[in-house]
C-alpha cells in the first residue's frame, strides 16, 4: 500500500537555515529549467512543498556547481545567503572536503566547513554603489530619501542581490508586513529589494527581519544580514568586524573583511526528502 503510486517524478531535498526554506532539486545530470508556474506550484504548501526558494543544483564551469535561486514568485534571485550554507552541506558531504567552490549569479564563493552542519561561506564583495544596487538614477545609497510610514531613510547595499536596509529604535513596533511592500514597489529600484529592518542592540549584535523580494515575510535573510552589517558599519552605528545577527529564525555570524567580503557562518538542517510529481 506504501510503494509509490508513480513511476516518475523528480527527487528533492527539503532543507532550512534558521528557518529559510527551501525545496533543494540536484539537476546535474537531469537538466530542468521549471517553468514559472511550476515554481510557484511547488513552493504553495498547499499545492506543493512549500518553501521560500526553489533551488536547483547545476554542472558550473568554474565551481563544482552552480546555484540557481528561484524565488516563490518564479522570479530569479542573485543571491540567498541561507540556501548557500545548505547546498554547500550537500556539497562538502558529496566530497568529504573541508572546503568547496559554489558558482553564483553573484560570482563564485566558497564555502568551508565550521562544524556539525554549520557552514561558513564566502557571500562576496558588498556594493553601495547606486548603479551595483541597481538604483533608477544616482542616489546617496548611505541615505537613500525614500520611505513609507515609520520606514523612513535606508541604506541601499548589494549582497549580490538588492537591499534596502532601514534602521530603527523597536523592532516590534514596525508593521513590516504592510510597509515591507510598499518600500520594495518604489521605482528607485527597477529590480525591487529585500526590505531589512534592523535594530541596533549592542555594539556586536543586531535584530533583523526581512521581508524580501518575491517571497515576503521569512524567518531568515542571509543575504539581509550581510547587507545590515555592512550598511551599520558604514553609517559608522557600530565598528565590529564580526556581528551577531538575530533573525526570528535564530542567529547568524557575519564578518566583514578588509576587502568588503561579507563572510556569514551559520547552521543547515535537514527536514525530509521526497519526490516532485507533475500535477
Ligand atoms: N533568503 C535569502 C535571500 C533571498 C533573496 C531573494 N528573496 C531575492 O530576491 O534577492 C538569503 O538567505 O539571503
Amino acid at each position: 500500500m506504501t510503494e509509490s503510486v508513480r513511476r516518475d517524478g523528480r527527487p528533492f531535498i527539503k532543507m532550512h537555515g534558521l528557518r529559510n526554506h527551501f525545496v533543494i532539486v540536484d539537476v546535474r545530470n537531469d537538466a530542468w529549467s521549471p517553468a514559472v508556474e511550476e515554481i510557484v506550484r511547488i513552493c504553495d504548501v498547499q499545492t506543493g512543498v512549500g518553501a521560500d526558494q526553489l533551488i536547483l543544483i547545476e554542472q558550473a564551469d568554474s565551481a563544482l556547481a552552480f546555484m540557481r535561486i528561484l524565488n516563490t514568485d518564479g522570479r530569479e534571485a542573485e543571491a540567498c545567503g541561507n540556501a548557500t550554507r545548505c547546498v554547500a552541506w550537500l556539497l562538502l558531504e558529496e566530497t568529504g572536503s573541508d572546503s568547496v567552490l559554489l558558482e553564483t549569479r553573484a560570482g563564485v564563493l566558497r564555502c568551508d566547513r565550521a562544524g556539525d552542519q554549520q557552514v561558513r561561506c564566502e557571500m562576496g564583495k558588498v556594493s553601495m554603489d547606486w548603479q551595483r544596487i541597481p538604483l533608477a538614477a544616482a542616489e546617496d545609497t548611505l541615505h537613500l530619501g525614500i520611505g513609507a510610514g515609520e520606514l523612513q531613510d535606508p541604506a541601499a547595499v548589494n549582497v549580490g542581490n538588492p537591499h534596502a536596509v532601514f534602521f530603527v529604535d523597536d523592532l516590534d513596533a514596525i508593521d513590516i508586513r504592510t510597509l515591507g511592500p510598499v518600500i520594495q514597489q518604489n521605482p528607485v529600484f527597477p529590480q525591487q529589494a529585500n526590505v531589512g529592518i534592523a535594530q541596533l542592540l549592542n555594539n556586536d549584535r543586531i535584530r533583523l527581519v526581512v521581508f524580501e523580494r518575491g517571497a515576503g515575510l521569512t524567518m531568515a535573510c542571509g543575504s539581509g544580514a550581510c547587507a545590515a552589517v555592512f550598511a551599520a558599519r558604514a553609517r559608522g552605528l557600530t565598528t565590529a568586524a564580526q556581528v551577531t545577527v538575530s533573525l526570528p529564525g535564530g542567529d547568524v555570524q557575519i564578518e566583514i573583511r578588509d576587502d568588503d567580503v561579507a563572510v556569514m557562518t551559520g547552521p543547515v538542517a535537514f527536514s525530509f526528502a521526497g519526490m516532485l510529481y507533475e500535477p
